[in-house]
């Protein structure tokens, strides 16, 4: 996904996020989604039990909730190897036909971004998901044949940023489907402090609430809030990052109260001042802010939606009247359009 990486909020993994120290390891450490959590940890025991590998899981929710962090974690309460890869860097069924056969007994192979795999290589993966095997085309032409290569037993886990952008055959195949929600403002606060501790930066508590408010329920930008926030205390001197340090860093940083940055507020203004409020379509906005639909519908508008800013509707993007509040601008009354009403939402 093409997000500016410029973008201090933007969920794009960079080299800084990929600090492997910091990933929790087991399903204990690993805070927040505890629902999935708790299954995972039966599936895991189950499989365990019975000597088998773990069923195929497919892990979905917007960029930088934990994802790859998770697989790690599957692999490793299995207690087997970890292969990761993502989807558009295996670009021929070859590449997946080398990857698959050289997998140890039992491994998880995690692709990421697996919705953006070739139709090709897509093909290969049915049968090695349903029956572990690999089918072949050897030769060309008249005298080409088909050869069936078994495989080690082992664990697919896909993870993409919508389970709906996947092709039905292949997420029929998963037979764990994992959604990985926003995280609570609380468990965000624990995400902070543990980053902290590894880190050896010096948070108060109400330094960890401040960061956490603005991290757009997201782990991954919470750890990079972290870390430029301790930049500001100590370019002031202190090595102690409170709410007041915490405050003054990310409001330098444009971002706000909500955690919402410059582009969040370009595409709220865009609706409410350019459209009326809405409905407008996904295309005329991301023409208008010059970002890839992909990352308007992926990274821009989950969260806006979870705070209620925003509406998504059959006829297009609508704000509510919280998204007005939030822009401090009177919303219209009874709605604009007489499909939208602004206190409740669309009708
Ligand atoms: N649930 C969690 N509990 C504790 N720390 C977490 C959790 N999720 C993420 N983190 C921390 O956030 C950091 C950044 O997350 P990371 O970029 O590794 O997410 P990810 O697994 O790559 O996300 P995704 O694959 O969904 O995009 C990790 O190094 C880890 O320290």
């Amino acid at each position: 996904m093409a997000t500016d990486p410029a973008r201090i909020t933007s969920p794009e993994r960079t080299s800084e996020d990929a600090d492997t120290a910091l990933r929790p390891k087991t399903l204990d450490e690993f805070i927040g989604q505890k629902a999935a959590r708790e299954n995972l940890r039966v599936f895991v025991h189950a499989a365990k039990a019975r000597g088998e590998a773990l069923d195929h899981v497919l892990l979905h929710g917007p960029p930088g909730l934990g994802k790859t962090t998770l697989a790690g974690i599957l692999a490793r309460e299995m207690g087997v190897g970890f292969r990761a890869t993502s989807g558009p860097v295996i670009a021929k069924s070859g590449d997946l036909a080398a990857l698959l056969t050289n997998l140890e007994d039992g491994d998880v192979l995690f692709i990421d971004e697996i919705h953006r795999l070739n139709p090709a290589v897509e093909e290969v993966l049915y049968p090695a998901m349903e029956d572990r095997a690999l089918d072949l085309m050897i030769g060309e032409g008249p005298s080409a044949r088909s050869v069936r290569i078994d495989l080690p037993r082992f664990t697919l886990i896909g993870a993409t940023t919508r389970q709906g952008l996947l092709t039905t055959p292949l997420r029929d195949r998963f037979g764990i489907p994992v959604r990985l929600n926003f995280y609570s403002v609380e468990e965000l606060e624990q995400v902070v402090r543990r980053a902290a501790r590894l880190l050896g930066a010096d948070v108060t508590d109400d330094g960890a609430q401040e960061i956490a408010k603005r991290s757009r329920g997201t782990p991954r930008i919470s750890g990079r809030l972290l870390r430029r926030v301790r930049d500001f205390a100590h370019a002031a001197g202190s090595d102690t990052v409170d709410a007041k340090v915490a405050d003054a860093a990310l409001s330098r940083l444009e971002i706000d109260a909500l955690g919402l940055d410059a582009m969040d507020r370009r595409y709220l203004t865009m609706i409410a001042d350019l459209y009326g409020g809405g409905p407008v379509g996904i295309e005329t906005l991301a023409a208008g802010l010059s970002e890839p639909r992909d990352t308007i519908e992926d990274v821009i508008e989950p969260f806006l939606i979870q705070l209620g800013l925003i509406a998504r509707t059959a006829r297009g993007r609508c704000l509510n009247g919280r998204g007005y509040a939030h822009l401090g601008l009177p919303a219209p009354k009874g709605g604009q359009t007489g499909l939208f009403d602004v206190e409740s939402g669309p009708k």
